[in-house]
């Protein structure tokens, strides 16, 4: 049984008030969740938040907890729900404070418990944005990417965990977001404009 993660106590009252749309970016390790996040923010000024990246932070700060943290990284499993939505929320709630439009909340949720979870304490989101590669592809990149990232998790070994982890917990996701009519789906196979003029149609219809 897992150690139960104590949880923090963090007033969203703000973020409630500010009510903006929150996007959830959804997809494979190296499915270019990141990529058509940073094209995203500079077309429509969004908060981009990565769960990785703040888990990264985290690992970064030497806190006792970010060991525990890059363990599972390297592993490739998921870290307790508990640490990722309390680290995004205080992450939301900096950003929210400087006037955020609305949220792209990238690699999260990774399984359906966690955006139930962020919906039942937080809000729902608007839209869930699944970005659709082949297995081959994802493992192709995530290797051409270990070149140059350093990142503990980029490697044969990892990844191929990394991908185990994402058919396992997150493909549930997708379904559970089809479902409830909120989910769009993009194949992410093509080339980053392609792509992301796929991307600019769906978003056009929210941010004017
Ligand atoms: N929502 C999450 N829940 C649990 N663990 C997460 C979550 N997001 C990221 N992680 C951890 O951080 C690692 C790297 O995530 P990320 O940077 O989003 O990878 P990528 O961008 O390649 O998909 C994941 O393999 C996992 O160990
Ligand atoms: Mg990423």
């Amino acid at each position: 049984m897992a150690p139960t993660v104590e949880r923090k106590q963090i007033d969203i009252t703000p973020l409630k008030k500010a009510n903006v749309p929150i996007i959830f970016i959804v997809g494979g390790p190296g499915s270019g969740k990141g990529t058509q996040c940073e094209r995203i923010v500079k077309k429509y000024g969004l908060s981009h938040l990565s769960s990785g990246d703040l888990l990264r932070d985290e690992v970064k700060s030497g806190s006792a907890r970010g060991g525990q943290l890059t363990k599972i990284m390297e592993a490739g499993e998921l870290v307790p729900l508990e640490v990722v939505l309390d680290l995004i929320k205080e992450a939301m709630l900096k950003e929210v404070a400087k006037g955020s439009k609305g949220f792209l909340i990238d690699g999260y949720p990774r399984e359906v418990k966690q955006g139930d979870q962020f919906e039942a304490e937080i809000m729902p989101s608007r839209l869930v944005l699944y970005f659709e590669v082949a297995e081959e592809t994802l493992v192709k990149r995530c290797l051409k990417r270990a070149e140059t990232s350093g990142r503990v998790d980029d490697n044969a070994e990892t990844i191929k965990k990394r991908l185990k982890t994402f058919m396992q917990s997150t493909t549930p996701v997708v379904d559970h977001y089809a479902k409830k009519g909120k989910l769009v789906k993009i194949d992410a196979e093509g080339g980053v404009d392609e792509i992301f003029g796929v991307v600019q149609q769906h978003l056009d219809k929210i941010f004017k």
